[in-house]
């Protein structure tokens, strides 16, 4: 082809994504070192012979590890074998001592499965193609930060052992942002299922792979045929550690690698490494082959057969049939249910609420007030699970009418979160109690005995009078009176 009919074809990116999780274990994959890294832990020191790959050692499999796999399976629609089986991939690379990593390839744990999720306004369904348990690498840290400038790397073996899932989609992201809205679908999947925690450092670390092809390649109902897709060179980029930085680094691939077609050179099938700070990915290494690593049979792991297990390990109603069952169950609009079931967590704890009070008012104040206030501190509703009783209290103080909607929403919900009190204590600290019928009704005549000019103002006709004197019989019940009823109050009596 010369480069003139280059730049004139319609090309179009394709898109696979492996995403590695970490899966929430007390302990590691095959021995007992822990998983839970403390915050001031010293390098190397959360380890044994077994995930420091000392010779001799023997790797025991993890039972939560396999059960939370499971759970992945179930979700993602998998099948999950009858017998499925660990091998080693040998590669030469300090990150793993024994220089192999025990991780699955032809019985995976999960075979097939999809996953749907909003793009745009669209609903688009991705195939999963596999998902295989494997032992996380350790942690490599290079001087100054960049990989391909370091001038020395330090190695942790923390890390090394840690239970990963590996989930591999087919080629079937067409753009950048349809792969940032599936791993935003995908980690919500997750987090419901209890098995992974997104807030831990690095828990989830995508390799992005991304080629360009003919447009007219690709059929009507969007797929594209299995001899263009491995005709054409994949470049893969590899450890993002974030949604954002996936987006970023397979739009920055999709450009480069457009402008090299249309400029008639041929991209490299390679390894890529996303450099955040610059944003630009760079060649690490030629792609390795299959045959590369030399696959064979992990043979200090018996096969695994979790048949008859597995049906008896429950998974929790996922997000998007939560979300249906809120927008029917109590009559919430989209938006309100999409908010309230954004986590597990708001989601349980909306629900707690609604067993006591009427499920759109639960839905203001769970959706609206506090989920804004938390956002507002930078706190999430983790932050406040153990004060759902504190909460059903200053939501029951606005039912019952003992405090204002606007003293609850600015006064007392804030001093709970600001200052940790319970709901009680901040209303009778500010005196916000609602002031009695009786003391209403005072107020209400001393501000006419007081105010005969807006008294008359008012029979003349003047708007701003009933007003003003709403605005006196506030300021004398000092605030504690609901201003919709002075206002019913003050009308009743000058029509007298
Ligand atoms: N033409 C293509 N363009 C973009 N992505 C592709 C293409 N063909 C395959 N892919 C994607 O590449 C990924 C291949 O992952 P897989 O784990 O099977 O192999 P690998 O990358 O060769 O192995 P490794 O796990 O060692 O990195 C899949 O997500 C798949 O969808
Ligand atoms: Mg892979
Ligand atoms: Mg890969």
């Amino acid at each position: 082809m010369t480069a003139q009919t280059a730049e004139q074809r319609d090309l179009a990116a394709v898109i696979g994504l492996e995403v590695h999780v970490q899966l929430e274990t007390a302990t590691k994959i095959f021995c007992g070192c822990s998983t839970q890294a403390d915050d001031d832990e010293e390098p190397n020191t959360r380890t044994c012979p077994v995930c420091l790959g000392l010779p001799g050692a023997l790797p025991v499999l993890n039972e939560g590890a396999v059960e939370a796999a499971v759970k992945v399976g179930k979700a993602l629609g998998s099948a999950i074998p009858e017998e499925t089986r660990f091998h080693r991939k040998n590669y030469y690379y300090p990150d793993l001592p024994k220089n192999f990593q025990i991780t699955q390839y032809d019985a995976p744990i999960c075979d097939g499965g999809s996953i749907e999720f909003g793009v745009d306004g669209e609903r688009r369904t991705v195939e999963i193609e596999r998902a295989h348990l494997e032992e996380d690498p350790g942690s490599l840290s290079h001087a100054g930060g960049s990989i391909d400038t370091a001038e020395y790397t330090l190695i942790d073996y923390n890390r090394a052992g840690t239970p990963l899932m590996e989930i591999v989609t087919a080629p079937d992201f067409r753009s950048a942002a349809e792969a940032r809205a599936f791993l935003a679908k995908l980690t919500e999947v997750l987090e419901y299922l209890g098995v992974f925690d997104v807030t831990r450092n690095g828990s989830l670390r995508v390799d992005a792979n991304l080629s360009i092809v003919d447009a007219e390649a690709i059929d009507d109902d969007g797929s594209i045929p299995g001899e263009t897709l491995e005709s054409a060179n994949r470049t893969e980029v590899k450890n993002i550690s974030s949604h954002k930085g996936a987006e970023k680094a397979l739009a920055y691939e999709e450009t480069r690698q457009k402008n090299a077609i249309r400029r008639g050179r041929e991209v490299e099938q390679e390894t890529r490494h996303w450099d955040e700070s610059r944003g630009i990915t760079v060649s690490m290494r030629s792609k390795e082959a299959e045959k590369d690593y030399r696959y064979f049979r992990e043979a200090d792991l018996p096969p695994l057969r979790v048949s008859s297990w597995k049906e008896e390990i429950d998974i929790p109603e996922l997000p998007d049939a939560r979300r249906e069952r809120f927008r029917e169950e109590y009559g919430l609009d989209a938006e309100a249910a999409a908010k309230l079931t954004s986590t597990k967590q708001v989601a349980d704890f909306y629900e707690r609420i609604t067993e006591r009070f009427d499920p759109e008012l639960a839905a203001t104040w769970v959706a609206d007030n506090l989920l804004g206030e938390l956002h507002y501190r930078d706190m999430a509703i983790t932050d406040v699970a153990e004060r759902l009783d504190e909460f059903t209290r200053l939501v029951e103080l606005v039912d019952t009418d003992e405090i204002t909607v606007k003293n609850a929403e600015e006064i007392v919900l804030r001093r709970m979160l600001d200052d940790g009190l319970a709901p009680d204590e901040i209303v009778d600290a500010e005196g916000l109690g609602k002031t009695d019928d009786d003391a209403v009704a005072a107020a209400v005549e001393e501000a006419i005995e007081e105010n005969p000019d807006a008294v008359e103002d008012y029979h003349s006709g003047e708007g701003g009078a009933l007003n003003f004197l709403v605005g006196q019989v506030m300021a004398k019940t000092g605030g504690s009176a609901d201003p919709g009823t002075v206002n019913e109050l003050l009308r009743e009596r000058l029509e007298e």
